[in-house]
């Protein structure tokens, strides 16, 4: 008999999650994390393709999954090209622009993949939902103020749109007729405008704009990063890992564990508190940028990711835009039942699969 298992990965940058659903439940869920040293191991985000396997399938003998017993399997969708929010069938042109990294690396470039390799061996369909390139802002936020460099959306899709809708429903509102702003606080921060069930603009997670995170720059003094990258003769690579990786409160203090960080500033080191502060502070200026966006009509502002478990974080950023609405916090993420909710909709029939 069938056990109708549906599994889920979503590969992150230094851990990954793995899941089986079942029936509209969660049959079992599993951290991977991965050291420092491990990860160290490869060159590229490709190459880890191979070793993070080899833990999934660890993971499916732990739960005595065999063939027959999935009826699909579902990555967290990376950077590939822009593309409308929804359920898409893993596609060779797909898992091409994701290893390419035509369109950026990250972790998540490799969930696509890694589904398409358990769906072959399992005889079932690959699919990802919401991938973190979905697009649907309004032309006018496209424009950067440079010829030539336009802006674009990456956010942390499937969180913000699975805990804007968490939201509305519990006060019984649509996410279609409702107007949200979600700031996702983890180890990158992004910071969307929801307008009746579009994204029409982001504060973008990983390009270097708005707030710095626990590894990420954010926005920065453009000349002054110009001259910083003609002294010291920085490569494309270097410079990307400065915007994402080692920038932030990283590169004030060495750590990215904001628990860490929030401990010793609220021990009474001074700079660090301050560091602390910046970060909340530039969070809730994009708030406030995104409460434009949506001119003023906001129902609900939510907090989300990991970092939104902290008292100290949630209290300083909402005593500076409380004023705009109300204020909701969603701790953690829900990405993993977002993935299996994408795809339970398209086997449902309640939605129509997209093609890449
Ligand atoms: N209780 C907490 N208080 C403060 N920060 C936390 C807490 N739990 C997790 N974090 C921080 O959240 C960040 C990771 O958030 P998460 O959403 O899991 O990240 P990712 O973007 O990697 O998915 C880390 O900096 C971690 O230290
Ligand atoms: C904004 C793109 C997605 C992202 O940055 O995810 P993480 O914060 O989990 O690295």
């Amino acid at each position: 008999m069938t056990r109708n298992l549906v599994l889920v990965i979503n590969p992150g940058s230094t851990s990954g999650k793995v899941a089986l659903f079942s029936e509209g439940k969660l049959i079992s869920e599993k951290v991977i994390r991965y050291t420092v040293e491990e990860l160290a191991a490869f060159k590229t985000i490709n190459e880890q393709q191979p070793f993070r396997k080899v833990k999934i399938v660890e993971y499916l003998k732990e739960n005595n999954v065999r063939q027959g017993d999935l009826i699909a399997v579902v990555g967290r969708g990376g950077l590939s090209k822009p593309i409308v929010g929804g359920t898409y069938l893993v596609t060779g042109e797909m898992l091409h622009d994701l290893a390419s990294g035509e369109y950026g690396m990250h972790a998540s470039n490799l969930g696509a993949g890694l589904a398409k390799e358990f769906a072959d061996e399992y005889g079932v369909n690959a699919y990802t939902v919401d991938p973190v390139v979905v697009d649907e802002m309004q032309d006018v936020a496209r424009l950067s103020g440079l010829a030539g460099i336009e802006r674009r959306s990456v956010f942390h899709t499937l969180n913000s749109k699975a805990a804007a809708r968490a939201v509305l429903a519990e006060h019984h509102q649509v996410y279609e007729e409702s107007n949200v702003i979600v700031a996702h606080m983890g180890g990158g921060v992004s910071v969307s405008a929801h307008h009746h069930g579009s994204v029409i603009d982001v504060v973008n997670g990983i390009d270097g704009e708005g707030a710095y995170s626990p590894e990420r720059t954010g926005g920065l003094p453009l000349v002054m990063f110009a001259k910083k990258i003609i002294d010291e003769r920085l490569d494309m690579e270097q410079v990307k890992k400065i915007l994402a990786g080692d920038g932030g409160i990283k590169s004030y203090t060495d750590e990215i564990d904001l628990r860490i960080v929030e401990k010793e500033a609220l021990s009474g080191n001074a700079a660090y508190r301050n560091y602390l502060d910046g970060m909340c502070y530039q969070v809730a200026k994009c708030i406030g940028e995104m409460a434009v966006v949506l001119k003023g009509q906001v129902d609900y502002i939510i907090l989300t990711g990991g970092i939104s478990y902290s008292d100290y974080v949630v209290s300083y950023i909402k005593d500076y835009v409380s004023w705009i609405s109300e204020v909701e916090i969603v701790p953690g993420e829900k990405e993993m039942e977002a993935l299996y909710q994408g795809v339970m909709r398209v086997l449902n029939h309640e939605e129509d699969v997209k093609i890449y």
